[in-house]
């Protein structure tokens, strides 16, 4: 259901905000943003973030965004060039962020006053930022987590919103989507889909600020469905991209990508019960799979690494071709086949299993198809098998 929003005016309103205090002239309450994370999507949820909070009363205008800070050719800090220019020169060249929203390389004072909390950088560095962030946070900050990936502990994946709630005491939603950074930064139409776990009035706030007429956001109550959508179909993406490495068509690729989203769909009720099946229909589910699998960064390094048959690793492809943006997706296939290996579970899940076996070259990328000769028509969901 898509919520009554209060819209965000179109015109830029003169508010007299105090810079210093979470309050505005009239001495209304306002949310402050910080968004953990300035690579290519931080960066363009930073823009989108910033048209919104320059418009609406209810949140301080300026976006605070930390920058893993490095320095450029040019000898200048990415964070300073960020703030002179106005533009992520690195990761996301030609597009202007917005004039309030402030880079800053310093994380604990990105965050220090911060009552609503973006986290978006690639998952493998979350559980060391998390760390230094434990008790720089306010109490009553709000997270959203933009993130697709997952933790593997001995118990079981902890989705990285998990890992937020546990390590830093706070509510964590997400947001998930049909979302290739570049494309929402030219304004292109698109949508996404907030996750949150009780708090329906939190929810609608993530919804407003992150909402634009070229932006539409739905929220569901299904943090783990939505999270495990974004972050699972990284592992489908590299199927495709070995199917589109080997030219093996159309036809292919959809068979690919309807059994992986079977094998999404399976893996995220085992893990999490609850997960509903809706979710699937939503954004963060078939629509991220499609868009992933036809224009993502794991398609794309996935059909070089198939063209090579596997003799350049993954490593170096990805820094050849990304230039310093990061893939989630092979990290995520070894995650995810831990999971199964840990459980007994890959012949339940031969699309996942054969994609990490290609990734560590213990199969070739042909192995994409000929796994289907071990195709299970059944999953232990909530202990009993089902059909899926
Ligand atoms: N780019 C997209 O189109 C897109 C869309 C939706 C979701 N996402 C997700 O958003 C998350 C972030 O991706 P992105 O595209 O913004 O990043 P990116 O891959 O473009 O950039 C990598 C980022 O990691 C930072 N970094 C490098 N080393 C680091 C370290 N040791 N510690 C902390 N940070 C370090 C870099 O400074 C850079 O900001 C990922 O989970 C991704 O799956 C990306
Ligand atoms: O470029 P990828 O493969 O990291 O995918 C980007 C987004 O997740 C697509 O929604």
């Amino acid at each position: 259901m898509v919520p009554a929003l209060e819209v965000a005016p179109q015109e830029n309103q003169d508010l007299e905000l105090d810079s210093d205090m979470n309050s505005n002239c009239n001495g209304a309450t306002q949310e402050r943003v910080a968004v953990i994370g300035s690579g290519n999507w931080g960066s363009v949820a930073s823009k989108l973030i910033a048209s919104n909070t320059a418009k609406l009363s209810s949140f301080h205008d300026e976006v605070r965004m930390w920058v893993f800070e490095e320095t450029l050719p040019s000898g200048e800090k990415l964070s300073e060039v960020i703030n002179r220019e106005n533009e992520n020169v690195k990761y996301l060249p030609g597009v202007k962020l917005g004039k309030n929203v402030v880079a800053d390389p310093d994380l604990v004072n990105t965050v220090k006053d911060a009552t609503m909390l973006v986290f978006v950088t690639p998952h493998q560095f979350m559980e060391g930022i998390c760390k230094r962030l434990i008790g720089k946070v306010r109490p009553d900050a709000q997270a959203i987590s933009l993130i697709k990936g997952m933790e593997v502990k001995k118990e079981g994946p902890c989705m990285i919103s998990t890992l937020i709630t546990q390590l830093l005491h706070i509510n964590c939603s997400v947001l998930m989507g049909a979302n290739i950074a570049n494309e929402i930064a030219q304004e292109k139409f698109s949508e996404a889909t907030v996750g949150y776990r009780e708090d329906e009035e939190t929810a609608l706030k993530w919804v407003l600020l992150f909402s634009t007429p070229y932006f539409l956001v739905t929220p569901v109550q299904d943090v783990e469905g939505v999270e495990l959508c974004g972050t699972l179909k990284n592992v489908v993406a590299l199927a495709a991209g070995f199917v589109d490495g080997l030219e093996m068509g159309n036809n292919t690729k959809a068979a690919i990508m309807r059994i992986g989203l079977r094998e999404m769909r399976a893996f995220s009720k085992l893990m999490f019960p609850s997960v509903k099946n809706n979710t699937f229909f939503e954004s963060c589910g078939v629509a991220d799979l499609i868009t992933t699998c036809l224009g993502g960064r794991n398609r794309k390094v996935a059909e070089a690494f198939a063209k090579n048959n596997g003799k350049r690793s993954f490593d170096e492809l990805e820094a050849e071709m990304l230039q310093g943006q990061k893939l989630q997706g092979v990290s995520t296939a070894r995650e995810v086949y831990e999971v199964l290996s840990h459980r007994g579970w890959q012949e339940l899940f031969p699309l996942f299993t054969t994609v990490y076996e290609i990734c560590i070259g213990h199969l070739s990328p042909s192995a994409i198809v000929e796994y289907s000769e071990h195709k299970p028509n059944f999953a232990l969901v909530d202990g009993s098998a089902q059909v899926y």
